[in-house]
Parts: structure tokens; sequence; C-alpha cells
């Protein structure tokens, strides 16, 4: 069984827990009354490349990453720097993350927010905007076709923008055929822990135009960010090198300013 497998069976197994508790209905009462998501594409156009900057306590890869007492605080400090998006793990076994953790994040910063975790059902889209998300992460290797149509039908219609991630060239084409328009290329593989950083180059090339391309994973610093955005990067999405570094808002204000100087702009639509 591969990691991926073995996450998403801890995974389903704690999702039984929650849906045991919390009903469906319950749940879409929350959003009914719950504000509505905010612009996601907006966040993720225009000039510059974006980063996306996430909370994560622990990788099934490098075990505990940083305690992260106040998951809030650390995303007030990444929009501080100039951060497009947050990014906040919710996977409990191997991430250490928590639906708590998001609640906390949406109600300090006012850029949008994903979710980051392996959706398999719609129930946690719905999860995921109860708990204030405006975009949801969905794996193409974790899903088959049908459940990824239906995954970014539903959660478009609930509001949610999906961020479909792939691995390789077959994974892009089954996500633009799946209607995704923002789609992450992550350069670690999710079945042997490797991050291969020459995965974007390869796989960016396949992504139509006009559709928002982000480079997941391995970014160490501003090197990276310039790299990535000369391969076609619209975003970057950056996780261990803030959780574990000492200063995370001037971390990502340096990947920011590296992310908007002039010569990135040739050659990028
Ligand atoms: O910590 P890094 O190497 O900066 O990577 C962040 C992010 O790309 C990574 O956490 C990630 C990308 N896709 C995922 C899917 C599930 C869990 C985690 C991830």
């Amino acid at each position: 069984m591969s990691v991926l497998d073995e996450i998403i069976d801890g995974v389903r197994a704690d999702l039984a827990e929650r849906q045991a508790r919390v009903s469906l209905d319950e749940l879409k009462e929350r959003v009914a009354k719950g504000p509505q998501a905010k612009d996601a594409f907006a966040a993720l156009r225009g000039e510059g490349v974006k980063v996306i900057c996430e909370v994560k306590r622990s990788s099934p890869s490098k075990g505990a990453l940083a305690a992260i007492a106040d998951p809030a605080g650390l995303a007030a400090d990444y929009e501080a720097g100039g951060a497009a998006v947050i990014s906040v793990l919710t996977e409990q076994r191997r991430f250490g993350g928590s639906l708590q953790d998001l609640e906390a994040v949406r109600a300090r910063v006012d850029i949008p927010v994903l979710r980051k975790d392996f959706v398999v059902t719609s129930y946690q889209l719905w999860e995921a905007r109860a708990y204030g998300a405006d975009l949801v992460l969905l794996i193409v290797a974790a899903l088959d076709q049908q459940a990824l149509v239906s995954l970014i039908e539903r959660a478009e219609s609930i509001g949610l923008a999906p961020l479909v991630e792939v691995h390789d060239e077959d994974e892009v084409e089954r996500a633009v055929d799946a209607g995704a328009r923002i789609i992450g290329v992550n350069a670690r593989n999710l079945r042997t822990l490797e991050v291969d950083r020459s995965t974007f180059e390869r796989v960016a090339p396949e992504i139509p135009a006009g559709i928002v391309t982000i480079a997941e994973s391995g970014i160490r610093g501003p090197h990276d960010l310039i790299a990535y955005a000369n391969a076609g990067a619209d975003a970057v999405l950056v996780g261990e090198s803030l959780v574990t570094g000492r200063d995370p808002k001037a971390a990502v204000a340096d990947l920011v300013a590296a992310g908007a100087h002039p010569a990135l702009r040739q050659g990028r639509d």
C-alpha cells in the first residue's frame, strides 16, 4: 500500500467519526448562515507571482516540523508579509492539523484560505465551507475521474474554488478534462514522498493558457520561486521553509518581493 493510500485510509476513518457526530444538514445550515466565500481567482491573478503560505505542523516525510501553538498568529504574519492565500492542513494523523486550525485562521485573516486535506467525499467540501475555507485541494491521484468531476462541480456550486493537484502529464489531462481552472503541480510524489523540482518544468507546459498554475513543494527561498516563475508558475505554495524558519513574515516578504520583480513578467500571460 502506498503512503497516499495509507493516509486516505486514516482520513476515511476520521471522517466517519465526524459524520457520526455532525450531520450534513448541520454543516449546510452553518454554511448558509456564514459569510460568502472570498474570490480566490482574483487573489491568484494579476501582476507578479503570488505566494500561498501553509500552516503545517508535521509531514509524513519529515515528521514534526513546528509546534505552531498559534496557527492564526502564524497566518497573520504570513498575511502581513504579503501572502495571497493561506493554506491550512486539516489532516490530523500525519500533518497534525484540524478544522479548528482552519476556523482560527479564517477568523484572523482577510485573504482567501485553502483547506488542504485529502478530500474524497462532498461532506468534506461542506466542512471546508462551514469552517471558513474559500478554496479546497482536490488531489487527482487520490480520486477516480468520476469522483474528480463531481467534486469539482460540487465545490464550485457551493462557492469553493477547487485547486486540483497533479504530479504528471496524464494527471494534467485528467484535471483539464474534469474542468479544473486552478491546477497545482506538486513536486513531491505522494507515493514515494520524494521532492523533484524538475517536475514543474516538465509538467507545466501541458497546462493550457488561462488556467491558474501553481508550483507546490520544495520552495526554499526566492531562488526556487524565480525558477518556478520562469517555468510558468503564476503562484507558489510554500510550507516547510516558512514554518521552520526564524521569521516567517520576513521570509514571505522576501518571496513576494522576488515574485514582483519586473523581469519575471516576460513570457508569462
Ligand atoms: O512544505 P513544502 O515542501 O513547502 O510543501 C508545501 C505543500 O506543497 C505540501 O504541503 C503539499 C502539497 N500537496 C499536498 C497534499 C497533501 C498534503 C501536503 C501537500
